[in-house]
């Protein structure tokens, strides 16, 4: 047996569309492996009722046949689905990095990256991998056709999380097949300014390099109450605020450790004011998949 920790995830960053994601400090899946003839999986925690045992239908599944790896996986949810904090990630990285050395298949984390995104495959449509990168790696990752460019960011975050659902794959149909050169121009400077900012652990950047006209408006319309608690969050000291992954998460950028009660706060105001509840984390851009039981 063999246990990881594989963290949520935030993706896009708003002008990093596809390409931008970070790690979270929490919350968490816990996968738990161990070998077997052929794959069966168990699936408990927060919103397991809605997450499929059948492994051609659960993201695991993907990962074990892409590894050659058959295993009983047991995935404790810590990040519930739908949520925009890449939960179908955290569990196929998780099981990545667990079958890779249970197996001793000995494939390093980058090389993990495409064997993770066989599972958003089977969830989303397409094998996008901005979610199980940074939930590999830690950090803020950038992620291109080219490859996979990391940075040891840190920097302190707030996560709301309402009580309703946005699926990715819906939330993929909404985002425009075209965008207006202007609007183009201001993203790709808004995704330098963020790039640079996490280089420096820079809150101020960071905020402002999220700003993008393209996809967000229309991600954004999905979330009611959105726009409330976006101007909650920066009245209350938050640096940036934008739709994290295809939401319905929101994520605020903050600059100091101790603002983020205070964002916290009125970021859950604001959701309960439009007659909505919602749990807020209070974490940090950390680090990836970790591996913390030895196999027995
Ligand atoms: N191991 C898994 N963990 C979470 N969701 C999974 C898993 N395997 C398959 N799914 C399916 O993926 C969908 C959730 O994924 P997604 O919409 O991408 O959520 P999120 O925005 O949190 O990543 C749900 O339909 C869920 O049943
Ligand atoms: N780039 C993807 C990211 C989806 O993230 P999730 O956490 O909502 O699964 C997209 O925006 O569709």
């Amino acid at each position: 047996m063999l246990t990881v920790r594989a963290p949520a995830t935030s993706a896009n960053l708003g002008s990093g569309f596809d390409v931008f994601g970070v790690a979270l400090g929490a919350p968490a899946d816990i996968v738990r492996v161990s070998r077997a003839t052929e794959t069966t999986i168990t699936v408990t925690g927060t919103g397991s009722e809605y997450i499929p045992e059948d492994p051609a239908k659960n993201t695991v599944g993907a990962v074990a046949e892409a590894l050659d790896a058959p295993a009983h996986i047991e995935i404790d949810k810590g990040v519930r689905p739908s949520s925009g904090l890449g939960s179908s990630a955290a569990s196929a990285a998780g099981a990545a990095v667990a079958l890779n050395e249970l197996y001793d298949r000995g494939l390093s984390r980058k090389e993990l990256v495409p064997i993770a995104a066989e599972g958003e495959a089977i969830v989303s449509g397409t094998a996008h991998a901005d979610n199980v990168a940074p939930s590999l790696l830690g950090g803020f990752v950038i992620v291109t056709d080219d490859g996979i460019t990391q940075v040891d960011a840190s920097l302190p975050v707030v996560v709301c999380l309402p009580e309703t659902t946005v699926s990715t794959r819906d939330a993929r149909g909404v985002v425009p097949e075209q965008a207006r050169l202007g609007d183009v121009v201001d993203t790709v400077g808004h995704a330098a300014t963020l790039t640079v900012g996490m280089t420096r652990n820079d809150p101020e950047l960071v905020g402002r390099g999220m700003a993008d006209e393209i996809v967000t408006p229309e991600r954004s319309a999905l979330i009611d109450g959105y726009d409330t608690v976006r101007e909650a969050a920066l009245e209350s000291g938050a640096t940036g605020v934008t739709v994290s992954g295809a939401g319905p998460a929101i994520l605020a950028i903050c600059r100091t450790e101790s603002d983020r009660g205070a964002v916290a706060g009125a970021m859950l105001d604001a959701f309960d004011d439009a007659g909505i509840e919602s749990r807020a984390y209070q974490t940090a851009i950390g680090e990836g998949t970790h591996v913390y039981g030895d196999r027995s």
